[in-house]
């Protein structure tokens, strides 16, 4: 059985043999939730570098104490034995509460019936779809509709990555013939008009299929506006997920001359201009977007190389689940734009109500999970890749000197050849001028029930 919260208030009459922690000054909070994560899987032919052990290690690090990762089925594999795969890989590493969402990457009616299945069998409620990833993940409209309508049915909700796979590809294929084959061209190939023109058609179909609907990752300021109409005007029940990424550091990378550096910062939709971290956090802030994950998938250098001649090979994914917190009191809480208690719900409670972990996550009552995350607003920590817990050498929120940031050439970067020839080797990622303040100083901590 796990550890329940046995009572709150003052004067407690606490039971003989209980360990005391003091909690002076800190704030005792919820244990975060990252519904987003991509432990241990096989994409873009690599397989991601933290596996269940070194994802969920970072995450207790960060003051996360669930995370919820997405089995993806191969096209026609089914669903279960995908999903019986995923507790295999999980259950014997895992070091935090984990759950499972379930990908949809392919349509029949035995793919109907497996979902059923697992809302029943298993637990499962909620299936991810793809409109991106042409030729492999992606499904199309008609399909979008099936699985939209199968999760209406079984009261599940449809989680979406939203963005136009047709119009990637094409995009892709005139990048390439210009010559456009670098990182930059993964931002130039996907702009926000492609994400947020597939956050409306998500919203329309949901709507058509009568069924809720949330969306993974959102990244720019487009696609919000797309979700705020969908919330307003239709008063459709639609939830919006963003990333640490997207306020913790934004495309300016995708212009920097170091294959390595660029490539790190590749995930899809792509980071975007320096200003949409503002917006995204005020829509976090005034609920015009609910929850913040890191949908985390580490690669090792040598797997981004895969992209090194051809931008749309780069395995797409940056860490985040470690700093997602920090990232988020640093950006939001420090600057004022939130305040603690709104904090704890982007982080770890709307998820809980989201996806069927209320009462027992999400908040400090007793009855509730003992998961809680003790936190020191006070206390600095330096971003750093020598110090973090992931199992790459690189950290997104770690920041380089700009000074050895060298842009690619424009006319390379709008379509034009590419510069060739000796370019300058990119920054060295150099420590440390993201002060995170606020680590968790303990992060699982078990009160003893009765
Ligand atoms: N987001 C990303 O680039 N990588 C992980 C797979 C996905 O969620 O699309
Ligand atoms: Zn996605
Ligand atoms: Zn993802």
């Amino acid at each position: 059985m796990f550890p329940t919260i046995g009572q709150v208030g003052r004067n407690l009459i606490i039971p003989g043999g209980t360990r005391t922690i003091d909690a002076t000054g800190l704030l005792v909070m919820p244990g975060g939730i990252d519904p987003h994560t991509h432990f241990e899987v096989e994409m873009m032919g690599a397989k991601t570098a933290d596996d269940f052990y070194k994802g969920t290690r970072a995450a207790v690090a960060g003051g996360t104490t669930t995370v919820i990762d997405f089995v993806l089925p191969e096209k026609g594999q089914s669903l279960i034995e995908a999903y019986n795969n995923w507790r295999q890989r999980a259950d014997s590493k895992v070091c935090c509460d984990y759950a499972l969402h379930v990908g949809v990457t392919w349509w029949s009616p035995s793919v109907k019936k497996e979902m059923q299945q697992l809302v029943e069998e298993h637990g499962i409620n909620s299936f991810k779809v793809f409109m991106a990833y042409k030729d492999s993940w992606m499904l199309n409209d008609y399909e979008l509709c099936h699985v939209m309508e199968t999760c209406a049915e079984l009261k599940a909700l449809p989680l979406v990555h939203a963005e136009n796979g047709n119009i990637i590809a094409r995009n892709t294929e005139k990048l390439l013939a210009a010559g456009v084959t670098g990182p930059e061209g993964h931002a130039l190939s996907r702009d926000e008009e492609v994400e947020a023109e597939a956050v409306n058609r998500a919203c329309v179909i949901a709507n058509q299929m009568k069924c809720p609907l949330y969306i993974v990752h959102i990244m720019s300021k487009s696609a919000v506006q797309a979700l705020r109409l969908a919330r307003t005007r239709q008063k459709q029940p639609v939830f919006g997920e963003t990333l640490a990424a997207t306020i913790g550091t934004d495309g300016s990378h995708y212009g920097n001359a170091c294959y390595r550096h660029a490539a790190a910062h590749v995930l899809s939709p792509p980071l975007r201009a320096p200003h949409t971290a503002e917006a995204i956090v005020d829509a976090l802030a005034h609920d015009d977007l609910q929850i913040i994950a890191s949908d985390n998938c580490t690669f090792h250098e040598k797997d981004k190389e895969l992209g090194k001649n051809n931008f749309s090979k780069i395995p797409n994914g940056v860490n985040g689940v470690e700093d997602r917190m920090e990232i988020l009191w640093q950006k939001a809480v420090n600057t004022g734009a939130m305040d603690p208690c709104r904090f704890v719900a982007v982080s770890s409670a709307c998820a809980a109500r989201v996806f069927n972990l209320w009462p027992r996550k999400g908040r400090v009552a007793a009855g509730a999970d003992a998961d809680l995350a003790l936190w020191d607003p006070r206390r600095e920590r330096t971003v750093s890749a020598h110090a973090h817990h992931h199992a790459v050498d690189f950290n997104i929120f770690e920041v380089t000197d700009p000074a050895r940031v060298q842009p690619v050439a424009a006319q390379g970067a709008r379509g034009g050849r590419r510069r060739r020839g000796p370019r300058a080797v990119g920054p060295a990622p150099r420590a440390h001028r993201l002060r995170a303040r606020a680590p968790p100083r303990r992060r699982l901590q078990h009160i003893r029930g009765d």
